[in-house]
């Protein structure tokens, strides 16, 4: 990782498709998108459906290329999946048939550490996600945002420069996800990880991040860039109370046209 690089960079990126029905006719999905973050920024990307926000993260996770311009983490261009990118997904995907423990070892196992240092590695992690009285459980012993948590702590415990979260909330009851946004953000806060975070939820988007890029539709460009000047960072409960993050949202909302969209 190059000193003074952005922790990610995304330079005139666009990503075209094969349109479905149409032979070798292409559709674009995102369109010549740049943005940069900084190391131990948290930023959120909202924007309507299929406006392509989970084709960002797969190109930065390297599991998907740019057809046009260059994505890079700390400087060096993004070619493949890459050990230092932590991907976590809306559905936990952790093994059932491994002990808590044993699935947040899952991610190290490529590592270069004995099963004794994997185990330490491991505890601490979930220690931390406040999860090490459930370290010998199965996934299925857990409820579903101790599994999200579970699957933040595997995400966490390789160490990564930069985690990206795809909707990891998304389906969780309402009380569930306050609860689990903070918990979140006060893990992420305490790890100084960079953060991209996708989310349909624009408070969500207003109470843990430092940076919104709201996209537009398809081919999906930013169109406005914000930046949350709130404190309470790691306390998202705190901050969806005052009165600016109120205002921050209904900006967003009304940059969305919300109010004009009809239910098809
Ligand atoms: N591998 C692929 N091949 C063909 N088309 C794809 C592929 N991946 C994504 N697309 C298309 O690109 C567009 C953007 O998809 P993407 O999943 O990135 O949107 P999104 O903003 O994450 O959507 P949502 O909010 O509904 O999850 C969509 O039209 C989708 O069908």
């Amino acid at each position: 990782m190059l000193n003074n690089a952005p922790a990610l960079e995304l330079d005139e990126v666009t990503r075209r498709f094969p349109a479905r029905g149409a032979p070798g006719a292409l559709f674009t999905a995102v369109e010549k998108l740049s943005f940069s973050v900084r190391r131990g920024e948290f930023v959120a990307v909202v924007g309507p459906s299929g406006c392509g926000k989970s084709t960002i993260l797969n190109m930065v996770a390297g599991l998907d290329r740019p057809t046009e311009g260059r994505v890079t983490l700390g400087g060096e261009p993004v070619t493949g999946p890459s050990p230092h990118v932590g991907f976590m997904l809306q559905k936990d995907l952790l093994l059932p048939w491994r002990t808590i423990v044993h699935n947040v070892e899952f991610g190290l196992e490529t590592r270069p550490l004995n099963g004794a240092q994997r185990r330490e590695r491991a505890l601490a992690e979930l220690k931390r996600c406040r999860l090490l009285d459930f370290a010998e459980r199965y996934p299925h012993q857990l409820s579903g945002g101790q599994r999200q948590r579970a699957a933040l702590a595997r995400t966490l415990a390789i160490d990564p420069d930069v985690v990206l979260l795809d909707e990891p909330f998304s389906a969780l009851d309402a009380q569930t996800k306050l609860v689990l946004q903070r918990s979140f953000a006060e893990t992420i806060s305490g790890s100084g990880v960079t953060t991209v975070l996708i989310t349909h939820d624009l408070s969500e988007a207003v109470a843990m991040s430092d940076r919104i890029f709201v996209m537009s539709e398809r081919p999906g460009r930013i169109v406005e860039e914000i930046e949350v000047d709130l404190p309470d960072r790691e306390n998202p409960i705190a901050r969806r109370a005052l009165p600016r993050a109120q205002d921050i949202m209904s900006h967003i909302f009304s940059m969305l046209h919300l109010d004009e969209k009809v239910d098809a």
